[in-house]
């Protein structure tokens, strides 16, 4: 990149897009047929978050596989089909596979897949692994790179996507079906969404260490456990929502809760002086950096990226 910052992020891409309320009466994505190759954490959250947000008719819609046999009989017992084998998912799952295996495990998975004729589109959430890759070893098809996070559980995630390059507009349709169903999705170019897993893909993470710490707090100051992390989750959450139904920037939020003087003002200078801001930017970004390590970028073009 000449300028040797990073990309602005697209005006399509606002932090405050809405959660987009999918017309499920369109019988074409209600009766989406669904694969998932590998059926671990992010999986298992999709799968029970689309047939929650009735994106498919119900569980009998979706097949998945996976390696470890304990996923697998926790998927069977909630009535998806399941098996072994990640061709026979290809074969059975008309309309999407959706590869959720870790990075490293991409490759093999496309090269196996590739030998199944299908004309599914196919949509990876691994962090960092490129457009490009997937489109190299998957020639011919249809790919989309998506960050979800684990929010879609109850329909709260935040996702970035990007497009392959012979995705048509009605798999765009579908992408919004599926992850804007079970929250917010928007359109990001591909470079961005290493942010974008280091921010909101990761950040979930992030957000319990804070609330844990925020509960050891209040146990420290005297609060049995289970009433100091009610109120540290309920506190995050009205927090949360009051960004984004007020539109107010944070720092003005902040400062109406200081009183002069007061204790609000006395917690926020220590949260200063512990670095909270500085640490949580660097969470951000050293997630950022690692995603796109996964995603094969050369160290001396994330160092130029950061200006570094
Ligand atoms: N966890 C999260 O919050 C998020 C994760 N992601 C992405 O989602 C992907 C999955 O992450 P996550 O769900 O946490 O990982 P998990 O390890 O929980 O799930 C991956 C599953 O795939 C299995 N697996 C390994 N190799 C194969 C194979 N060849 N064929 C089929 N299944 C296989 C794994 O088995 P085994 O464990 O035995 O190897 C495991 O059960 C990752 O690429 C991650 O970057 C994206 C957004 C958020
Ligand atoms: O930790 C990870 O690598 C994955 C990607 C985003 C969230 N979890």
């Amino acid at each position: 990149m000449a300028s040797g910052r990073l990309p602005a992020i697209p005006v399509e891409a606002s932090p405050l897009t809405e959660k987009r309320e999918v017309s499920m009466g369109n019988e074409h994505h209600t009766s989406l047929s669904v694969g998932f190759v590998g059926c671990g954490m992010m999986a298992s959250a999709l799968m029970d978050g689309i047939v929650r947000e009735k994106v498919v008719k119900d569980q009998a819609s979706i097949v998945c596989s996976d390696i470890f046999q304990p996923s697998l009989d926790i998927a069977k017992n909630k009535g998806y089909h399941v098996t072994t084998s990640n061709e026979e998912v290809c074969n059975k799952a008309k309309d999407v596979v959706l590869i959720a295996v870790k990075p490293n495990v991409v490759e093999d998975v496309c090269l196996e897949i590739r030998k199944v004729k299908s004309n599914a589109l196919i949509i990876s959430i691994a962090a960092g692994v490129q457009i490009k890759a997937l489109e190299k070893h998957l020639p011919g098809r249809r790919v989309v790179r998506v960050m979800p996070n684990t929010g879609c559980l109850i329909a709260e995630s935040a996702s970035g996507y990007a497009m392959g390059e012979l995705c048509t507009s009605e798999d765009k349709e579908i992408v919004e079906a599926i992850f804007g169903a079970v929250g917010t999705a928007q359109e990001i170019k591909e470079i961005l969404l290493n942010a974008v897993t280091g921010l909101s893909g990761s950040g979930p993470a992030y957000v319990y260490q804070f609330i844990e710490a925020l509960a050891d707090g209040g146990v420290r100051s005297g609060l049995p456990r289970d009433v100091a992390m009610q109120l540290a989750a309920q506190t995050v959450k009205g927090a949360a929502e009051m960004v984004l139904q007020t539109g107010e920037h944070p720092g003005s939020l902040k400062d109406k809760v200081c009183s002069p003087g007061g204790t609000t003002i006395a917690g926020v200078q220590a949260l200063e002086n512990g670095g909270f801001r500085a640490a949580t930017i660097a969470a951000v970004t050293a997630a950022t950096r690692r995603s796109m390590q996964l995603g094969d970028i050369p160290e001396q073009d994330i160092r130029h990226l950061y200006n570094l």
